[in-house]
């Protein structure tokens, strides 16, 4: 894997005074950034001797910037003040709005520069510019000869990201460019791969969306690693900050030494998502909720197990004909970490057998979305008694049908109670993070399971899982089924063998990774 030891890793600084611009400097430092943007129009200061001393006495390389517009009314002269002076004092980068880059002005600040860099840049708002309207604008703004330009703008979906890759390719100037907005994430992921010769990241403690955090930057994507050929591969879903994967995959990655990088992909239209990153440079996909089911309908070959589950939670784009193959990792994760966990109860009590430990057990499903329809195949394919309870009544019928199961009313669920020793499984949200004291079967009910399995794996001990442990019940987690349904994935994203030792010493990391620092350092150190 190539080393860009030269990309640079930006934050912005907005402060009100010099003070907290200072400290807020060396904590970008600290966290990985190697560039920062001062914004001077946010500072309050009475003398511009302020601005020059806190110049003087940055810590890192930085872009001066100072946006009119977004400014506390200092006249043009200030405004054109500050800038000559960040010139004279020898600062990396100074940036200009391009509707205040007048021939005028630019005359005037490339005369006082020695060796800094002058950016101009433009905001583009209103989302999905066609590629002349951007290619346009490029034009203009290297028309002005500028050092480099930069291009923030709007998107309103995913899709509106592609446009800025074409034109990191194709752009003679080096070009800095942000997608603003939580479906902009990419643009700063994947703009390495594109040319892009800086990224920008947010501060810990103040996440903006859209952009990646630069601890994240630093230590989950390791974006200066990114070459033109690094392969893409990503979970679509909707929402999909809560997925661990790339916590999981882009470790795994480098572990094995695979040149990919595995990014959020928070898509809305799962056929439109195709559409457009149709290059085989995107090489693989993980399908989270609600796509699962709809993924089926995008790809061109589904492996008979995905298509009698009727839902897809892996694409592969197969590199000989680039067509887009679905499979599903799922069904087997979950059934066999159900399996192990009761075979090893069965093995503690001496009752070890080859039969599945699920064979003629009453099954109890609760969810009937893409991950239900998994498990529910799964434990039919073992001989298990299938009955499903689901919010849409509709729905549980349909699959109880495709089972030759038993759906019941939602409102039963709690009730239920047929027998002892059945197994329960959640396939539903319920439970999820930020909802996290929701569960699906209240504790009074839990006493009739064996077992009981939540596929929520955020967080990892859910509300269910405490109280079915706290009755006795077998207890599997579904950081477990995750764990097994990426290692499918990885297998088929590479070719190759999951490292699972690797991936499994990583996963208790998951919950608190990102928010503590120490963590993080620890993660390094497994690494
Ligand atoms: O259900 C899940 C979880 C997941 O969507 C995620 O959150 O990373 C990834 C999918 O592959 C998997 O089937």
């Amino acid at each position: 894997m190539g080393f860009k030891s030269d990309l640079l890793i930006c934050t912005t600084l907005e402060c009100e005074t010099k003070e907290e611009m200072m400290a807020s400097m060396e904590k970008a430092k600290q966290e990985g950034a190697n560039l920062v943007e001062l914004c001077i129009h946010s500072l309050s200061f009475s003398h511009i001797s302020e601005v020059e001393e806190l110049i003087s006495h940055r810590s890192l390389p930085s872009i001066v910037s100072f946006s009119r517009s977004k400014g506390k009314l200092q006249s043009k002269k200030t405004w054109l003040q500050v800038l000559k002076l960040a010139l004279e004092v020898g600062v990396e980068f100074v940036e200009i709005d391009f509707e205040e880059a007048t021939d005028d002005v630019i005359a005037e600040l490339m005369n006082k520069r020695s060796n800094s860099k002058i950016i101009i840049s433009s905001y583009l708002n209103g989302g999905n510019p066609c590629k002349e309207k951007l290619g346009n604008l490029i034009i203009q703004l290297q028309f002005t000869g500028a050092d480099a330009i930069k291009l923030d703008m709007d998107v309103a979906y995913i899709t509106d990201v592609a446009p800025i890759f074409h034109i990191l390719t194709h752009c003679q100037v080096p070009l800095i460019t942000k997608a603003v907005g939580d479906r902009g994430l990419i643009s700063q992921l994947l703009g390495p791969k594109y040319g892009a010769f800086a990224v920008w990241g947010s501060l810990s403690h103040k996440s903006v969306p859209g952009l990646p955090s630069l601890l994240s930057i630093k230590q989950v994507y390791k974006l200066e690693y990114m070459t033109p050929d690094t392969k893409v591969f990503g979970v679509v879903s909707n929402p999909v900050g809560h997925s661990k994967g790339p916590l999981l995959h882009n470790p795994a990655f480098r572990h094995t030494g695979y040149d990919g990088i595995y990014v959020p992909l928070l898509v809305d239209n799962i056929k439109e998502f195709f559409r457009v990153y149709s290059c085989s440079d995107f090489a693989g996909f993980s399908v989270g909720i609600p796509h699962k089911e709809a993924a089926l309908g995008c790809c061109d070959e589904v492996h008979p197990l995905a298509k009698c589950i009727g839902a897809v939670n892996t694409i592969i784009r197969r590199p000989r004909d680039g067509k887009l193959i679905g499979y599903n990792t799922d069904c087997e994760a979950c059934i066999s970490a159900i399996e192990d966990a009761l075979r090893e109860r069965r093995i503690t009590n001496g009752q070890a057998s080859h039969a599945s430990p699920i064979a003629g057990k009453l099954f109890v499903l609760v969810g009937a979305g893409g991950a239900g329809r998994a498990i529910a195949f799964g434990a039919k394919s073992r001989g298990a008694r299938v009955v499903i309870f689901n919010r849409n009544f509709e729905r549980a019928k349909a699959l109880a049908s495709a089972v030759s199961g038993e759906a019941l009313p939602y409102e039963y669920l709690n009730t239920y109670r047929p027998e002892k020793g059945m197994i329960l499984a959640n396939a539903s949200a319920v439970g999820m993070q930020p909802k996290i004291d929701q569960t699906p079967v209240c504790k009074e009910s839990l006493g009739s399971y064996e077992l009981v399995f939540d596929a929520v794996y955020t967080p990892r001990n859910t509300r269910l899982l405490q109280e079915a442990a706290e009755i006795g019940a077998i207890v599997v987690s579904g950081v477990e089924m995750f764990i097994r349904q990426a290692l499918g994935q990885f297998k088929l994203f590479t070719g190759g063998l999951a490292p699972e030792e690797f991936m499994r010493k990583i996963s208790p990391k998951f919950n608190s990774f990102l928010i503590n620092d120490n963590e993080i350092r620890t993660q390094l150190e497994l690494r």
